[in-house]
Protein backbone atom coordinates (compact mmCIF):
# COMPACT_ATOMS: atom_id res chain seq x y z
CA UNK A 1 0.00 0.00 0.00
CA UNK A 2 0.85 3.42 -0.23
CA UNK A 3 3.45 5.21 2.55
CA UNK A 4 2.09 8.12 4.69
CA UNK A 5 4.19 10.82 4.99
CA UNK A 6 3.95 14.00 7.22
CA UNK A 7 3.98 17.21 5.56
CA UNK A 8 6.99 18.57 8.07
CA UNK A 9 9.14 16.13 5.93
CA UNK A 10 8.76 18.17 2.66
CA UNK A 11 11.27 20.17 3.20
CA UNK A 12 14.39 19.68 0.69
CA UNK A 13 15.26 16.30 1.85
CA UNK A 14 18.38 14.45 0.02
CA UNK A 15 16.83 11.79 -1.94
CA UNK A 16 17.18 8.40 -1.63
CA UNK A 17 19.31 5.91 -4.22
CA UNK A 18 16.01 4.88 -6.10
CA UNK A 19 15.86 0.57 -5.58
CA UNK A 20 16.37 -1.36 -8.05
CA UNK A 21 13.40 -1.84 -9.91
CA UNK A 22 11.44 -4.59 -11.43
CA UNK A 23 12.00 -3.97 -14.71
CA UNK A 24 14.46 -1.26 -16.61
CA UNK A 25 12.44 -1.12 -19.79
CA UNK A 26 8.74 -1.07 -20.17
CA UNK A 27 6.47 0.49 -21.90
CA UNK A 28 3.84 3.54 -20.90
CA UNK A 29 0.40 4.46 -22.39
CA UNK A 30 -0.62 7.73 -21.66
CA UNK A 31 -4.08 7.88 -23.11
CA UNK A 32 -5.41 11.46 -23.99
CA UNK A 33 -9.07 10.61 -23.61
CA UNK A 34 -12.67 12.42 -25.23
CA UNK A 35 -15.04 12.95 -21.70
CA UNK A 36 -18.58 13.26 -22.38
CA UNK A 37 -21.54 14.09 -20.08
CA UNK A 38 -22.46 10.18 -20.22
CA UNK A 39 -20.80 8.27 -17.64
CA UNK A 40 -21.35 4.76 -19.34
CA UNK A 41 -19.87 6.23 -22.60
CA UNK A 42 -16.81 7.76 -20.81
CA UNK A 43 -16.52 4.23 -18.71
CA UNK A 44 -16.40 1.95 -22.31
CA UNK A 45 -14.40 4.19 -23.82
CA UNK A 46 -11.71 4.23 -21.34
CA UNK A 47 -11.82 0.75 -21.19
CA UNK A 48 -11.06 0.26 -24.93
CA UNK A 49 -8.54 2.94 -24.24
CA UNK A 50 -6.37 0.74 -22.14
CA UNK A 51 -6.58 -2.23 -23.89
CA UNK A 52 -5.71 -0.58 -26.84
CA UNK A 53 -2.47 0.87 -25.08
CA UNK A 54 -1.96 -2.74 -23.45
CA UNK A 55 -2.38 -4.28 -26.88
CA UNK A 56 0.21 -2.32 -28.23
CA UNK A 57 2.85 -2.98 -25.26
CA UNK A 58 1.91 -1.04 -22.52
CA UNK A 59 2.60 -2.07 -19.06
CA UNK A 60 1.21 0.72 -17.60
CA UNK A 61 -1.54 2.88 -18.62
CA UNK A 62 -1.87 6.31 -17.20
CA UNK A 63 -5.53 7.92 -17.80
CA UNK A 64 -6.65 11.93 -17.65
CA UNK A 65 -7.74 14.00 -14.85
CA UNK A 66 -11.72 13.56 -14.11
CA UNK A 67 -11.87 10.82 -17.00
CA UNK A 68 -15.61 9.88 -16.01
CA UNK A 69 -17.58 13.69 -15.75
CA UNK A 70 -17.47 16.78 -17.23
CA UNK A 71 -15.12 19.25 -15.00
CA UNK A 72 -17.33 21.09 -13.27
CA UNK A 73 -18.46 21.54 -9.60
CA UNK A 74 -21.55 21.12 -10.56
CA UNK A 75 -21.09 17.47 -12.15
CA UNK A 76 -18.44 16.30 -9.44
CA UNK A 77 -21.31 15.29 -6.65
CA UNK A 78 -23.49 13.76 -9.48
CA UNK A 79 -20.68 11.64 -10.79
CA UNK A 80 -19.12 10.73 -7.73
CA UNK A 81 -18.40 7.06 -6.69
CA UNK A 82 -18.02 5.80 -2.95
CA UNK A 83 -14.99 3.73 -3.80
CA UNK A 84 -15.05 2.30 -0.53
CA UNK A 85 -18.20 0.62 -0.73
CA UNK A 86 -17.03 -1.91 -3.20
CA UNK A 87 -18.55 -3.31 -6.60
CA UNK A 88 -21.65 -2.08 -8.36
CA UNK A 89 -21.62 1.53 -6.99
CA UNK A 90 -18.42 2.49 -8.06
CA UNK A 91 -17.99 1.09 -11.71
CA UNK A 92 -15.35 3.47 -12.86
CA UNK A 93 -13.40 1.85 -9.92
CA UNK A 94 -14.55 -1.57 -10.82
CA UNK A 95 -13.86 -1.33 -14.32
CA UNK A 96 -9.85 -0.25 -13.98
CA UNK A 97 -9.56 -3.05 -11.41
CA UNK A 98 -10.94 -5.62 -13.60
CA UNK A 99 -8.92 -4.28 -16.39
CA UNK A 100 -5.81 -4.28 -14.75
CA UNK A 101 -6.11 -7.93 -13.87
CA UNK A 102 -7.64 -9.34 -17.19
CA UNK A 103 -4.65 -7.25 -19.59
CA UNK A 104 -2.08 -8.08 -16.29
CA UNK A 105 -1.03 -4.29 -16.35
CA UNK A 106 -0.48 -1.62 -13.79
CA UNK A 107 -3.01 1.23 -14.04
CA UNK A 108 -2.57 4.65 -12.39
CA UNK A 109 -6.63 5.55 -13.17
CA UNK A 110 -6.47 9.15 -13.48
CA UNK A 111 -8.97 10.64 -11.41
CA UNK A 112 -12.42 9.81 -10.54
CA UNK A 113 -14.50 12.16 -8.02
CA UNK A 114 -15.07 10.43 -4.86
CA UNK A 115 -17.72 10.46 -2.34
CA UNK A 116 -16.30 9.58 1.12
CA UNK A 117 -19.39 10.34 3.88
CA UNK A 118 -19.99 13.88 3.68
CA UNK A 119 -16.75 14.72 1.46
CA UNK A 120 -15.64 14.68 -2.09
CA UNK A 121 -12.38 14.71 -3.25
CA UNK A 122 -10.45 14.46 -6.80
CA UNK A 123 -8.77 11.07 -6.77
CA UNK A 124 -6.18 8.73 -8.20
CA UNK A 125 -6.51 4.62 -7.85
CA UNK A 126 -3.83 2.67 -8.14
CA UNK A 127 -4.40 -0.40 -9.36
CA UNK A 128 -1.47 -3.16 -10.04
CA UNK A 129 -1.28 -6.28 -11.99
CA UNK A 130 -3.73 -8.60 -10.20
CA UNK A 131 -6.36 -5.51 -9.57
CA UNK A 132 -5.88 -4.61 -6.84
CA UNK A 133 -5.81 -1.14 -5.34
CA UNK A 134 -2.17 -0.19 -4.22
CA UNK A 135 -2.77 3.05 -3.43
CA UNK A 136 -5.15 6.03 -3.37
CA UNK A 137 -4.60 9.80 -4.23
CA UNK A 138 -6.81 12.32 -3.10
CA UNK A 139 -5.54 15.80 -4.87
CA UNK A 140 -4.09 17.80 -1.95
CA UNK A 141 -3.96 21.20 -3.84
CA UNK A 142 -7.33 22.42 -4.75
CA UNK A 143 -7.46 23.74 -8.38
CA UNK A 144 -8.69 27.45 -6.75
CA UNK A 145 -7.44 30.48 -9.13
CA UNK A 146 -8.80 33.68 -10.29
CA UNK A 147 -7.39 35.23 -13.50
CA UNK A 148 -10.12 38.16 -14.28
CA UNK A 149 -11.37 37.59 -17.77
CA UNK A 150 -9.70 34.37 -18.11
CA UNK A 151 -10.01 31.85 -15.52
CA UNK A 152 -12.10 31.41 -12.48
CA UNK A 153 -12.35 28.01 -10.89
CA UNK A 154 -12.86 27.18 -7.32
CA UNK A 155 -12.54 23.62 -6.94
CA UNK A 156 -13.02 23.92 -2.91
CA UNK A 157 -16.57 24.86 -3.97
CA UNK A 158 -17.81 21.00 -4.02
CA UNK A 159 -14.10 19.16 -2.84
CA UNK A 160 -12.46 18.18 0.30
CA UNK A 161 -8.29 18.48 -0.03
CA UNK A 162 -6.63 14.98 0.79
CA UNK A 163 -4.22 14.80 3.51
CA UNK A 164 -1.10 12.67 2.33
CA UNK A 165 1.36 12.20 -0.61
CA UNK A 166 1.15 8.86 -2.25
CA UNK A 167 4.20 7.37 -3.77
CA UNK A 168 3.32 3.24 -4.76
CA UNK A 169 5.75 0.07 -5.36
CA UNK A 170 4.71 -1.74 -8.70
CA UNK A 171 5.58 -3.93 -10.96
CA UNK A 172 6.80 -0.77 -13.48
CA UNK A 173 8.77 1.11 -10.78
CA UNK A 174 8.14 2.92 -7.73
CA UNK A 175 5.86 5.73 -9.03
CA UNK A 176 4.56 9.28 -7.27
CA UNK A 177 1.55 10.57 -7.81
CA UNK A 178 0.02 14.16 -7.96
CA UNK A 179 -2.70 15.53 -9.30
CA UNK A 180 -3.11 18.42 -11.86
CA UNK A 181 -2.19 21.23 -10.04
CA UNK A 182 -0.53 19.40 -7.48
CA UNK A 183 2.11 19.85 -9.88
CA UNK A 184 2.92 23.29 -9.18
CA UNK A 185 4.27 22.39 -5.46
CA UNK A 186 7.94 21.63 -6.32
CA UNK A 187 7.95 20.15 -2.74
CA UNK A 188 5.82 17.35 -3.45
CA UNK A 189 8.50 16.27 -6.29
CA UNK A 190 11.29 16.60 -4.30
CA UNK A 191 9.87 14.49 -1.71
CA UNK A 192 9.09 11.62 -4.37
CA UNK A 193 12.34 11.81 -5.27
CA UNK A 194 13.79 11.67 -1.56
CA UNK A 195 11.72 8.17 -1.30
CA UNK A 196 13.16 6.80 -4.76
CA UNK A 197 10.44 7.28 -6.81
CA UNK A 198 11.26 6.64 -10.51
CA UNK A 199 8.78 8.31 -11.65
CA UNK A 200 5.90 10.65 -11.14
CA UNK A 201 2.40 10.69 -12.73
CA UNK A 202 0.01 13.96 -12.81
CA UNK A 203 -2.90 12.88 -14.62
CA UNK A 204 -3.93 16.71 -15.50
CA UNK A 205 -6.53 18.87 -16.76
CA UNK A 206 -4.62 22.48 -17.37
CA UNK A 207 -6.76 25.09 -19.49
CA UNK A 208 -5.78 27.19 -22.57
CA UNK A 209 -4.64 29.92 -20.01
CA UNK A 210 -1.96 28.51 -17.94
CA UNK A 211 -1.80 25.47 -20.55
CA UNK A 212 0.20 27.39 -22.98
CA UNK A 213 2.55 29.23 -21.18
CA UNK A 214 3.14 26.23 -17.73
CA UNK A 215 2.15 22.81 -18.48
CA UNK A 216 5.42 21.67 -20.39
CA UNK A 217 7.51 23.83 -18.52
CA UNK A 218 6.38 22.64 -14.78
CA UNK A 219 6.40 19.15 -16.17
CA UNK A 220 10.04 19.52 -17.47
CA UNK A 221 11.38 21.42 -14.25
CA UNK A 222 9.62 18.56 -12.15
CA UNK A 223 12.12 15.91 -14.02
CA UNK A 224 14.83 18.05 -14.70
CA UNK A 225 15.35 19.10 -10.77
CA UNK A 226 14.36 15.59 -9.53
CA UNK A 227 16.14 13.83 -12.26
CA UNK A 228 13.71 11.25 -12.69
CA UNK A 229 10.52 10.54 -15.11
CA UNK A 230 7.38 12.74 -15.35
CA UNK A 231 4.21 11.50 -17.09
CA UNK A 232 1.33 13.13 -17.57
CA UNK A 233 -2.51 12.50 -18.88
CA UNK A 234 -5.23 14.98 -19.90
CA UNK A 235 -8.59 14.96 -21.35
CA UNK A 236 -8.39 15.58 -25.08
CA UNK A 237 -9.95 18.85 -26.05
CA UNK A 238 -13.76 19.90 -26.18
CA UNK A 239 -13.94 23.15 -27.25
CA UNK A 240 -17.73 23.07 -26.34
CA UNK A 241 -17.11 22.29 -22.85
CA UNK A 242 -17.41 24.78 -19.70
CA UNK A 243 -13.88 23.51 -19.22
CA UNK A 244 -11.94 23.75 -21.95
CA UNK A 245 -9.00 21.24 -21.37
CA UNK A 246 -5.04 22.14 -22.91
CA UNK A 247 -4.56 18.66 -23.69
CA UNK A 248 -0.87 17.73 -24.48
CA UNK A 249 -0.18 14.72 -22.56
CA UNK A 250 3.47 14.06 -22.33
CA UNK A 251 6.51 12.12 -21.14
CA UNK A 252 9.38 13.77 -19.73
CA UNK A 253 12.85 11.80 -18.90
CA UNK A 254 15.05 12.71 -16.12
CA UNK A 255 17.30 15.35 -18.14
CA UNK A 256 14.08 17.17 -18.45
CA UNK A 257 13.64 16.09 -22.32
CA UNK A 258 10.25 15.47 -23.72
CA UNK A 259 10.30 11.84 -24.92
CA UNK A 260 6.76 11.98 -26.35
CA UNK A 261 4.20 14.27 -26.36
CA UNK A 262 0.48 15.17 -28.22
CA UNK A 263 -1.92 17.99 -29.44
CA UNK A 264 -5.08 18.02 -27.93
CA UNK A 265 -7.07 15.59 -30.22
CA UNK A 266 -7.85 12.07 -28.56
CA UNK A 267 -4.50 10.12 -29.00
CA UNK A 268 -3.21 7.47 -27.15
CA UNK A 269 0.76 7.62 -26.39
CA UNK A 270 2.66 4.68 -26.06
CA UNK A 271 6.43 5.24 -25.29
CA UNK A 272 9.34 3.22 -23.74
CA UNK A 273 10.55 4.50 -20.54
CA UNK A 274 14.32 3.25 -19.81
CA UNK A 275 14.89 3.70 -16.19
CA UNK A 276 18.73 3.22 -16.59
CA UNK A 277 18.66 6.60 -18.35
CA UNK A 278 18.18 7.85 -13.97
CA UNK A 279 21.37 7.17 -13.32
CA UNK A 280 23.04 8.04 -16.39
CA UNK A 281 21.65 11.73 -15.51
CA UNK A 282 22.42 11.37 -12.19
CA UNK A 283 26.19 10.99 -12.82
CA UNK A 284 26.37 13.46 -15.21
CA UNK A 285 24.94 16.14 -13.05
CA UNK A 286 25.92 14.65 -9.69
CA UNK A 287 22.68 17.29 -8.01
CA UNK A 288 22.21 15.04 -5.09
CA UNK A 289 25.28 15.40 -3.70
CA UNK A 290 26.37 18.89 -4.46
CA UNK A 291 22.96 19.95 -2.63
CA UNK A 292 24.03 22.22 0.31
CA UNK A 293 21.16 20.98 2.19
CA UNK A 294 22.64 22.69 5.00
CA UNK A 295 22.24 26.47 3.35
CA UNK A 296 18.68 26.07 2.45
CA UNK A 297 16.99 27.27 5.60
CA UNK A 298 14.71 30.20 6.20
CA UNK A 299 16.39 31.47 8.94
CA UNK A 300 20.60 32.27 8.89
CA UNK A 301 19.98 34.20 5.95
CA UNK A 302 22.73 36.79 5.15
CA UNK A 303 21.51 40.26 4.12
CA UNK A 304 24.04 42.77 2.71
CA UNK A 305 22.42 46.02 2.24
CA UNK A 306 23.59 48.77 -0.32
CA UNK A 307 23.94 52.55 0.99
O1 LIG B 1 -2.54 24.91 -12.44
C1 LIG B 1 -3.21 25.14 -13.43
O2 LIG B 1 -2.98 26.09 -14.17
C2 LIG B 1 -4.34 24.25 -13.82
C3 LIG B 1 -4.71 23.31 -12.74
C4 LIG B 1 -5.97 22.59 -12.99
O3 LIG B 1 -6.58 22.74 -14.01
C5 LIG B 1 -6.48 21.63 -12.02
O4 LIG B 1 -5.87 21.45 -10.96
O5 LIG B 1 -7.50 21.01 -12.29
Amino acid sequence: MASVFKPEEARFPTALQPPVPPVSKFKIALCQLSVTADKSRNIAHARRAIEEGASKGAQLVLLPEIWNSPYSNESFPVYAEDIESGDGAAPSYSMLSEAARSLKITIVGGSIPERSGDHLYNTCCIFGTDGSLKGKHRKLHLFDIDIPGKITFKESKTLTAGQQPTIVDTDVGRIGVGICYDIRFQELAVLYAARGAHLICYPGAFNMTTGPLHWELLQRARAADNQLFVATCSPARDASAGYIAWGHSTLVGPFGEVIATTEHEEAIIVEEIDYSLIELRRSNLPLQIQRRGDLYKFVDVQRVSHH
